[in-house]
């Protein structure tokens, strides 16, 4: 279903939240809101074909309607992976158990409702956090991945996809148009950016990606690179060293 949900003018802008309304057009927002989705959901693909483990579990933290999860399921190699959605919105959580099931595959696949901050990671050889970790209070950021690399074998991976800020001015005034001019590019009004672009505010609270960097080697990562940038969008890998101690 097409997202109209902020094309007639809104009394009162609160803020965002995944409910009912945004679960039933979730899947053409994302798509028509953030440059590079689709390239990289087959690149999570991928690199699940790459860096999943015998016998690990796939964890896909904030999963929503499970994009993602679907791409690894796809893409793992091993039958005996488990995979695990997490997702802290009821009405997502039971959209994505009906979405999933309308699929057979023999790799098992688990969708929790849960809040990503409480919920063990544990025997993990794929993490992803797919524009997921902009919604957590950035005080909880370092302590949620500091559990991503501690659950995660030697050898693991995390994929962190985010919306970035930028500290150079003209910078970040020309990516936030570009990808403004995005929106527009794909039908959304001046008045469906600016409303969403309020009721984002109190909720998505970007970083740089240097932020993200510093943050990820904090954790303990030993490798960490960005591997896609569409405009102020983008994606990172953070990988646990081979040799690191389990
Ligand atoms: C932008 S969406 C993620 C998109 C999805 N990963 C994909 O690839 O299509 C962010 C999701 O994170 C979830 N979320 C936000 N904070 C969360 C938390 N603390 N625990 C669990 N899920 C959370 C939201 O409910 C929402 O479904
Ligand atoms: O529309 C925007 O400007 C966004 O920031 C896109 C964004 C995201 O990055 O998560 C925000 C909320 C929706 O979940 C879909 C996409």
């Amino acid at each position: 279903m097409k997202d109209q949900l902020f094309a007639a003018p809104i009394d009162q802008l609160g803020d965002f939240c995944f409910d009912e309304k945004v679960v039933e057009v979730f899947p053409d927002m994302i798509q028509r809101s953030v440059p590079g989705y689709s390239n990289i959901l087959s690149a999570i693909g991928m690199m699940t074909a790459r860096f999943a483990q015998p016998g690990s579990n796939l964890y896909d933290l904030g999963c929503s309607l499970g994009a993602a999860t679907q791409m690894m399921r796809r893409n793992v190699p091993h039958t005996d992976c488990q995979i695990i959605g997490i997702d802290n919105s009821a009405p997502m959580v039971e959209r994505c158990r009906q979405h999933l099931a309308a699929y057979k595959s023999s790799v098992s696949v688990e969708i929790r409702q849960d809040d990503i901050q409480n919920v063990a990671i544990e025997n993990a050889s794929v993490v992803v956090l797919n524009f997921t970790l902009q919604f957590i209070e950035p005080a909880e950021r370092l302590t949620l991945l500091k559990r991503i690399y501690n659950g995660l074998r030697p050898g693991g991976i995390l994929i962190l996809s985010e919306k970035f800020r930028f500290e150079d001015a003209e910078v970040s005034d020309l990516l936030v148009e570009l990808h403004l001019d995005f929106k527009r590019a794909n039908g959304y009004s001046e008045l469906e950016i600016s409303q969403k672009r309020t009721m984002l505010e109190n909720v998505l609270r970007a970083d740089s990606i240097e932020l993200h960097k510093q943050r990820l080697q904090q954790a303990g990562f030993e490798h960490i690179d960005l591997w896609f940038q569409c405009f102020n969008f983008g994606s990172i890998v953070a990988i646990k060293d081979k040799e690191a101690n389990a």
